[in-house]
C-alpha cells in the first residue's frame, strides 16, 4: 500500500510485522483477535480504532508478549518474537513499551515519582546506551524526564496520589520513554482524562514521537483522537481489521460501512 503521508518522504523501514495473529479465550470459544495482519513502519503513528470489546487491548497485549498468541507471527525488526522465552525477550521488552489507560494502576502508590521514574532504567542500565537522555545522576536523569513530559521538578518527591490524573499519565509516559524504546503502544492513553488534559497529552505524545524518534501504535475508541494522532488508521470490529487507510482518506467514499458508521459519530 503506498503511503507517502506516513513517512514524510523518509524510507519506510518496517518495525513491526504482524502476520495472521489469532488469539482466543475460554478454550477456543471466544475469538478476540482473528487472523490479523498489518505492518507498522519506523517513525509512524499507526492508529487502531474500534468499539469497546472489539479486541484492541488483546491485540496490544499479544504484540508485547504480555499474552501468548494461538497462531501467527509477530516480527520486531525482522525477528520473530512469538516463541521467545522470557530471557530472550528481555531486550525486546526494552524496545517495546506500553502506556495504559489508567495511570493510577500503572504506578506503584508506595513509590515517590522519582523512584518510579528510574525503575525501568535500573532494569536495563547495564545494556542500555541512551541517545537522547543521559544518566549522570539519578536527580539529573529524573529532571530530564520531567522536563521532557513538561512536568515541574517538584513532582519528583511526590507520591502518585498527590498529583493529578493528567500529571500521573505524563509520569507513565516519562517512564516509557526513559529507556528510549523504539515502539510505544498507547492503549487509550487519554481515556481517563478530562478533555483539556486529553488534548495536552496528545500534543505532548506527538512532540515526543518527533524528538525521540519513536513509533506508536495508538489505540482508541475515539476516532477523532486517532485521526489527530495517526498517519495511517486501521479499523477493528469483532476481532477483525475491516478497514485500513491513510489519514487523509478517512472521508473517502471507499471507506468500509463500519468506518462510515464511526465517522457519523465523529
Ligand atoms: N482474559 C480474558 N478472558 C476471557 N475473555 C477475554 C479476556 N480478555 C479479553 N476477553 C474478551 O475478548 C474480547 C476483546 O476484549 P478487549 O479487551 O481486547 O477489547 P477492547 O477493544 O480492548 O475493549 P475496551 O476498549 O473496552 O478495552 C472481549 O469480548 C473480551 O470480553
Amino acid at each position: 500500500m503506498p503511503c507517502s503521508v506516513c513517512t514524510g518522504g523518509r524510507s519506510r523501514l518496517k518495525l513491526l510485522t504482524v502476520s495472521h495473529v489469532t488469539k482466543s479465550y475460554q478454550g477456543k470459544e471466544k475469538l478476540a483477535v482473528n487472523n490479523l495482519s498489518f505492518e507498522l513502519f519506523r517513525g509512524e503513528c499507526l492508529g487502531l480504532v474500534g468499539e469497546s470489546g472489539c479486541g484492541k487491548s488483546t491485540l496490544a497485549r499479544c504484540l508485547l508478549r504480555i499474552e501468548s498468541i494461538d497462531e501467527g507471527s509477530i516480527q520486531f525488526n525482522n525477528t520473530a518474537i512469538e516463541h521467545l522465552n522470557e530471557r530472550q525477550l528481555h531486550p525486546y521488552r526494552q524496545k517495546m513499551q506500553i502506556v495504559f489507560q489508567n495511570p493510577s494502576a500503572a504506578l506503584n502508590p508506595k513509590l515517590r515519582i522519582k523512584d518510579s521514574l528510574v525503575d525501568p532504567y535500573d532494569v536495563y542500565r547495564k545494556k542500555l546506551k541512551l541517545r537522547h537522555f543521559s544518566y549522570t545522576s539519578k536527580e539529573a536523569f529524573v529532571k530530564q524526564l520531567l522536563e521532557a513530559v513538561e512536568l515541574p521538578e517538584n513532582i519528583a518527591n511526590k507520591y502518585p496520589h498527590e498529583i493529578s490524573g493528567g500529571q500521573r499519565q505524563r509520569v507513565t509516559i516519562a517512564r516509557a520513554i526513559s529507556i528510549e524504546p523504539e515502539l510505544i503502544v498507547l492503549d487509550e492513553p487519554t481515556a481517563s482524562l478530562d478533555v483539556i488534559s486529553q488534548g495536552a497529552v496528545l500534543d505532548l505524545l506527538t512532540k515526543l514521537r518527533n524528538t525521540l524518534d519513536l513509533s506508536y501504535l495508538f489505540i482508541s475508541h475515539d476516532l477523532a483522537a486517532v485521526h489527530q494522532m495517526s498517519q495511517r488508521i486501521m479499523v477493528m470490529k469483532d476481532g477483525n481489521i475491516v478497514d485500513q487507510f491513510n489519514r487523509d482518506q478517512l472521508f473517502s467514499d471507499h471507506r468500509h460501512p463500519y468506518t462510515k458508521e464511526l465517522i457519523s459519530i465523529f
